[in-house]
């Protein structure tokens, strides 16, 4: 019988997990299971334990996970599970778009010599977003939780050490999700004990998991579960970092393909064999989980402002009309990231008695796709000039299965745009590591000999350079509004 393996994506609003063939990369069995997300204001928090049943509730979902030679979790990057000494989240986890530790972000910065010292030392200048900046946040604002916590995990982490029988005992992680904590350093591959030492975050390292080498399992699964014990369970990674893999990107083997990832967060990446060292701090200079890096821009306001936008009109999510007028607008519902703005909250300009609901909409897209292309030139320029501006661009995540993004993305960067016919490329990359695992291959191998980057290409179309150039002068001025609250 052909072997089978299990890849999962546990992003912010669901866990989805995928069976697959090893041999042909037939994806057959899919699990999901929704999340909650709390917060109001700048708090975003999910519970780990919410994470686990989920995970286990769309393992059983597949039908196959029993019959599983290895398992792999891909996880949303950044978040803050804090363990106490009985292997429980202490208090729900903060997540990669909560914004209140953003002053914590600002001393950090500061504490170390500026961004240029981060983006020499690190790959990357800390937003609000870092695991460094959250545990700040902790220990300034809720010092009792603080006390109490005996080990600190990122998502995938913590599932990976539950699938392995305890987090707490089974501290584990892999090199790509660790570059999104701010305290391991993508240039020297390992822990920064100068970010750790430092007063406001005043971490003791065996709090922290062991970084573990690509390609070897970290252990086997434990009874119990919904999965054969004795199934290999691989090191796992952040989520875009495996959806890279599964999309066959490597720093060896990609020639510069740039990936747009449109969903909860917007994501512009590439591989490359150098860290990235962005002092601006729009490009995160994140491992790859493979050996390689990848430079990444994150945007928080996506395919959720969009659709928020879409239901204050009261219009479907396709009910756009082909041009936005002369409406713009900065969706920063949920502050931003990048342009790092967490206070800011959306703007809209240019509305006139003629203006339509749907030209509204449409500058919503529009908002969200330019800022992620403008940070993809930068992820380009950190990458050593591989692929060009013109070059093909991958679309993937929910957003890539809508008609309005997929026209929006081709007017904005007058690129070809490939849509992935595999859905679930997080998913898809962790069951390649986890197939690996089987074979001696690395992830990215295996998803190339499953051709998981397949799908049409849309050819390019002229570039919209005056909704460009309008997008780009209203960023440049709003400056007092976007920075700081009324
Ligand atoms: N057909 C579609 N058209 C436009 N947007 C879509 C479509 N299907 C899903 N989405 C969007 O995709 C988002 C989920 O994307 P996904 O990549 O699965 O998110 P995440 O991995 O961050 O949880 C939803 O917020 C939804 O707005
Ligand atoms: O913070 C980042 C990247 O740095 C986000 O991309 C998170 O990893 C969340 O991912 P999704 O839930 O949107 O997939």
């Amino acid at each position: 019988m052909a072997a089978i393996v299990i890849g999962v994506d546990s992003s912010t609003q669901a866990t989805k997990a995928l069976a697959v063939d090893v041999e042909s990369g037939e994806v057959v069995g899919t699990g999901r299971a929704p999340h909650t997300v709390r917060g109001t204001g700048g708090a975003r928090e999910s519970d780990p334990e919410q994470w686990w049943d989920a995970l286990r509730a769309a393992l059983e979902a597949t039908g196959r996970a029993g019959e599983a030679a290895a398992v792999s979790v891909g996880g949303q990057q950044h978040g803050l599970v804090a363990l106490g000494a009985d292997g429980r989240p202490v208090r729900p986890a903060l997540l990669w778009n909560d914004v209140r530790p953003a002053p914590q972000a600002e001393r950090l910065v500061a504490a170390l010599g500026g961004p240029q010292e981060w983006a020499r030392r690190i790959g990357s200048v800390p937003t609000a977003a870092f695991t460094a900046a959250k545990w700040a946040w902790l220990r300034a604002n809720e010092p009792e939780a603080a006390a109490r916590v005996r080990g600190i995990r990122l998502p995938h982490d913590y599932l990976t050490g539950r699938l392995l029988g305890d987090a707490l005992r089974h501290g584990v992680t892999d090199r790509g999700d660790a570059s999104g904590t701010g305290w391991w350093s993508a240039v020297t591959g390992a822990y920064a004990e100068e970010v750790l030492a430092l007063p406001e975050v005043a971490l003791d390292p065996a709090l922290l998991p062991e970084v573990a080498l690509p390609g070897k399992p970290v252990g086997e699964a434990a009874a119990g579960l919904p999965l054969r014990p004795g199934a290999l369970v691989a090191t796992g990674t952040g989520d875009n970092m495996a959806a890279a893999a599964g999309l066959g990107l490597s720093a060896a083997g990609s020639g510069g393909t740039a990936v747009l990832s449109l969903g909860t967060s917007g994501t512009a990446y590439t591989a490359s064999a150098r860290p990235a060292a962005d002092p601006t701090g729009v490009v995160a200079g994140f491992a790859d989980t493979l050996g390689g890096h990848l430079p990444l821009a994150c945007t928080l306001n996506c395919t959720l402002a969009v659709d928020k936008t879409a239901a204050l009109l009261g219009l479907d999510r396709d009910a756009a009309a082909d041009s936005s007028g002369e409406v713009v607008m900065l969706p920063f519902l949920d502050g931003e990231r990048t342009p790092n703005l967490p206070y800011a909250s959306g703007l809209l300009y240019g509305l006139r008695q003629g203006t339509t609901g749907a030209e509204v909409l449409r500058a919503a897209y529009e908002g969200a796709a330019y800022l992620l292309l403008a940070a993809l030139d930068e992820v380009r320029a950190q990458a050593g000039g591989g692929g060009s501006p013109s070059g093909e661009l991958l679309l993937i995540g929910g957003g890539a299965r809508g008609r309005v993004w997929l026209d929006v993305v081709r007017r904005l960067s007058g690129a070809p745009v490939r849509v992935p016919r595999a859905d679930e490329l997080v998913a898809l990359g962790a069951a390649a590591q986890a197939a690996g695992l089987l074979t001696g291959e690395d992830a990215a191998a295996v998803a190339h000999r499953w051709q998981t980057a397949t799908g049409p290409v849309h050819p390019a179309v002229r570039r919209d350079e005056r909704a460009c150039a309008r997008l780009a002068e209203a960023v440049a001025r709003s400056g007092e509004l976007t920075a700081r609250p009324l």
